[in-house]
């Protein structure tokens, strides 16, 4: 082991998908320990098999050209252990010894990732789903490439296709490039039979988003079953051995460096542990020395701010006094966001500060559900949330 002190993203010993996901073991202790995989070669049931269930409709017609992915355990070895979880090796397709585990980099290992023809109409649409992609922009450029091309396109031609079933083993992660897909929890653990079988639907994922990278990182069963929602969908799909080799150590420690100070932040309060999780892999860390400014007034917003440490205060007007404080834990930079505005106010640092933002498409896409909390902030001398809209005057 590294000697590093590893913490969980999660609690010890707490389910990293809510109260809503599968319940999972608990491991006997928070410490690391060797995770054997059993099979790399077993088979699993994905879109890309015969047997890919179709919610009992019909079998779609997919090519089995998924079950020959990913090379023989023999040329694995496991990630940088600094990567895994304190649960990491709950997963029922994983045998546990008490060893250290070894560290990534192992010399003697030619592994190299499944590589698939593609056109340069398909690079090009590729490209494109990855772009907006949190998961991806932290790759190198050699990375990036292996990525594009161990990706395979599956188009899902039908609603209701369930793409992954809770409850399974993790076969593949998952990027829309087009159409959506519902996801639906059983508080069972597993799809049940019958009409409601799938559970509640907790989300959704439209096109440049991503599923399935939970049960690949945690080798823990699936959390959820992800159904099409449109008629005609397409998917690119990545073998779980090139997202744990590439993919997955980038995504663990930027989760794991903002997991528990998003946890604290109270605007995030009423999120779900997974709706943070992905506000997590979109933050960029910033510093600045006490007296910058961050946000001037009157510019154009193109990001959002979380204070992580230090202080800073708001100013309107070139005006000497601050009209609003803030200090770790809370936002700023919402309002020219939300309302398609120039900035309303100029942010300046009291203190050396650390800022963890969000550019202006993951603030749309990930801040929705708390958009009432940000509305309800009230400013002095700004007309900006719904409180301040009579509606018996509104236009
Ligand atoms: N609220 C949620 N809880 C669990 N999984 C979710 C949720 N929303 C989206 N998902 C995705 O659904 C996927 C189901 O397969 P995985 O468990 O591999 O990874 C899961 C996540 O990518």
């Amino acid at each position: 082991m590294s000697g590093t002190t590893f913490t969980s993203p999660f609690a010890a010993n707490s389910n990293p998908f809510g109260t809503d996901g599968p319940k999972l073991q608990t491991a006997p202790s928070g410490q690391l320990l060797n995770v054997v995989e059993e099979d790399e070669n077993d088979t699993v049931t994905s879109p890309t098999t015969s047997s890919f269930d179709t919610n009992g409709a019909f079998r779609v017609p997919f090519a089995g050209d998924g079950s020959s992915d990913g090379p023989p355990s023999s040329v694995r070895t496991p990630p940088n252990p600094d990567s895994y979880p304190a649960q990491y090796n709950f997963g029922r397709r994983t045998s546990v010894s008490a060893e250290s585990l070894k560290p990534v980099a192992d010399v003697n290992d030619n592994w190299s990732p499944p590589s698939y023809a593609k056109s340069a109409e398909q690079l090009n649409r590729l490209q494109r789903a990855i772009e907006g992609n949190f998961l991806f922009s932290h790759l190198d450029d050699e990375q990036t490439a292996q990525i594009l091309g161990a990706l395979q396109e599956k188009p899902i031609p039908a609603r209701d296709i369930k793409v992954v079933t809770q409850g399974d083993a993790g076969d593949y992660f998952y990027v829309v490039e087009k159409g959506s897909f519902d996801v639906h929890v059983n508080d069972s653990g597993a799809l049940q039979p019958g009409p409601d079988g799938m559970g509640k639907k907790v989300g959704s994922v439209q096109a440049g988003g991503s599923f399935g990278e939970l049960a690949l990182m945690y080798n823990a069963p699936r959390a959820a079953t992800v159904v099409s929602a449109e008629p005609t969908c397409t998917l690119w799909a990545l073998d779980r051995v090139t997202f744990r080799r590439i993919l997955m150590e980038s995504t663990f420690a930027r989760r794991r460096l903002y997991e528990k100070f998003l946890e604290e932040v109270p605007l995030l309060a009423s999120l779900t542990p997974y709706e943070r999780s992905k506000i997590a892999d979109a933050l960029e860390t910033q510093k600045f020395p006490a007296g910058t400014s961050i946000i001037k007034q009157g510019d154009i917003g193109r990001s959002f701010f979380l204070v992580e440490s230090g202080e800073a205060d708001a100013f309107k007007n070139d005006q000497s006094e601050s009209v609003k404080h803030y200090q770790k834990g809370d936002f700023f930079g919402e309002l020219a966001l939300l309302n398609d505005a120039p900035r309303a106010a100029s942010v300046v640092s009291a203190t050396e500060i650390k800022v963890a933002t969000l550019g202006k498409n993951a603030f749309a896409r990930l801040l929705g559900p708390v958009e009432g909390i940000m509305r309800r902030t009230r400013y002095v001398g700004v007309v900006s949330g719904v409180e301040d809209v009579d509606p018996l005057h509104a236009p």
